[in-house]
């Protein structure tokens, strides 16, 4: 691996993956460093919303619920996302927030174990889950344990027969650490508990097989590394063993056996429908259902081993480039089975070297209280925009310093 822009330009111009980025609606300059937090806008989505708005919406009016598979598309959605996270068909809906799901996925995941008073939360997770989950702990009377990824063993250890759910992050959403989900769920299960992932800096950016690794129930966002645009709604994965007894409190009337009875009484769909809730937000669903298609066509494996060797180039370049002084601490974990598709640099004044950086059309972010962070999607980044961020990095501190 060499640090010169040729040698950059050599792997572009060698890349399989190079030609997606031109089918992405990014303007011309930018560089799209931030898809971590919202992915950028795929050229099919536009397309899609006109046909679903002018000619489905407009013209089909109430009759595209049947006639356009309106009805079907939270769970039709479900498995494409299901597909990119390893999940078998029939176990994965679409909808909500992703702070909904996680209200949903732990209230249902504590119903499935009533014996136990323990609710298990990630401590380094993104706030909404540690919120929600201190909610659900509150509103259903458990107690609520907060615990690093790796602290876990410890926890179930020392409330043996106690711990009901347990909700942890894949990918630590600020240093980008990529746990191991696998052996977590593993050890979770073994102890009697309930494994519930959040998937949202996993999902269509690492190979997650969710369906082998035994993972219980598991949500994440729609408009990160699936592109599926603002407020895009989130997925829900419950493992079909659940089914049966998965009692979801949000029991909105799609999730009903039988919806157009309009009965009296909540009684459950069979199957991964009862996680349905009420009318789903059609245009932002057949948006997010778009965006898919070149994720899916590229294939997660794919863009994930591309990501993993942007990693490495810009931890490469940092090193070469830049002197001692300006040269920020790699955070992340260099090993590629530690490692999430972003890289966190520790970097004093953080958020002013971010809006530094989208001065020159590098869109970044940061994270309290010095992290930097460099998403790299092997979907729409090149080896090039990698070689000109550092460039622009070394630029904006030696600036910020001089
Ligand atoms: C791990 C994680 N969970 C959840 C969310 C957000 O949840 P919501 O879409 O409900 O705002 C984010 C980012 O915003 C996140 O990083
Ligand atoms: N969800 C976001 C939002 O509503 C506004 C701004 C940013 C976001 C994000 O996605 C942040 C992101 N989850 C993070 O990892 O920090």
């Amino acid at each position: 691996m060499e640090s010169t822009r040729e040698w950059a330009e050599k792997q572009d111009s060698e890349d399989p993956l190079s030609s997606f980025r031109a089918e992405f609606d990014l303007p011309p300059g930018v560089i799209q460093l931030n898809g971590n937090s919202l992915g950028p806008l795929h050229g099919g989505v536009p397309e899609a919303l006109d046909r679903v708005v002018r000619r489905e919406w407009g013209e089909h009016l109430i009759r595209g619920w049947s006639e356009d598979g309106w009805w079907d598309a939270p769970v039709r959605v479900g498995d494409r996302i299901g597909r990119l996270i390893g999940a078998g068909p029939g176990q994965t809906v679409v909808g909500e927030s992703t702070s909904v799901q996680l209200f949903n996925a732990l209230t249902a995941a504590a119903r499935l174990r009533p014996e136990r008073t323990v609710l298990v939360s990630d401590a380094a997770n993104f706030p909404t889950d540690r919120y929600l989950a201190a909610s659900v702990a509150r509103t259903l009377g458990l107690r609520l344990v907060e615990t690093t990824v790796d602290g876990l063993p410890g926890v179930l250890a020392r409330h043996r027969g106690e711990v009901g759910p347990v909700l942890c992050g894949a990918v630590d959403f600020r240093t980008g650490e990529l746990w191991d989900l696998v052996r977590t769920t593993a050890e979770v299960r073994a102890a009697g508990g309930i494994a519930v992932w959040d998937l949202s800096h996993a999902a269509g950016a690492v190979p997650v097989e969710v369906d082998a690794a035994g993972v219980d129930l598991a949500v994440g966002c729609g408009y990160k590394y699936l592109s599926g645009g603002p407020g895009a709604p989130a997925f829900l994965y419950a493992a079909a063993r659940h089914h049966d007894r998965l009692d979801l409190p949000l029991t909105g009337w799609h999730g009903h056996v039988r919806p157009f009875d309009m009965a009296d009484e909540f009684v459950p769909a069979p199957g991964i429908d009862r996680a349905r809730t009420g009318t789903p937000h059609i245009l932002s669903l057949l948006a997010l259902e778009a965006a898919l298609v070149p994720l899916e066509r590229a294939g997660v494996a794919a863009v994930r081993e591309k990501s993993l060797r942007l990693g490495d180039l810009l931890v490469r370049l940092l090193a070469d480039r830049l002197p001692a002084p300006a040269r920020p601490e790699v955070v992340t974990p260099a090993a590629h089975h530690r490692r999430g598709s972003h890289l966190a640099l520790r970097c004093p004044e953080a958020s002013s070297v971010s809006a530094a950086l989208m001065e020159r059309g590098i869109v970044t972010d940061a994270r309290p209280p010095d992290l930097l962070r460099l998403c790299l999607n092997g979907l729409y980044v090149s080896y090039t925009d990698v070689f000109d961020a550092v460039t622009a990095l070394g630029d904006v501190r030696k600036e910020m310093s001089g």
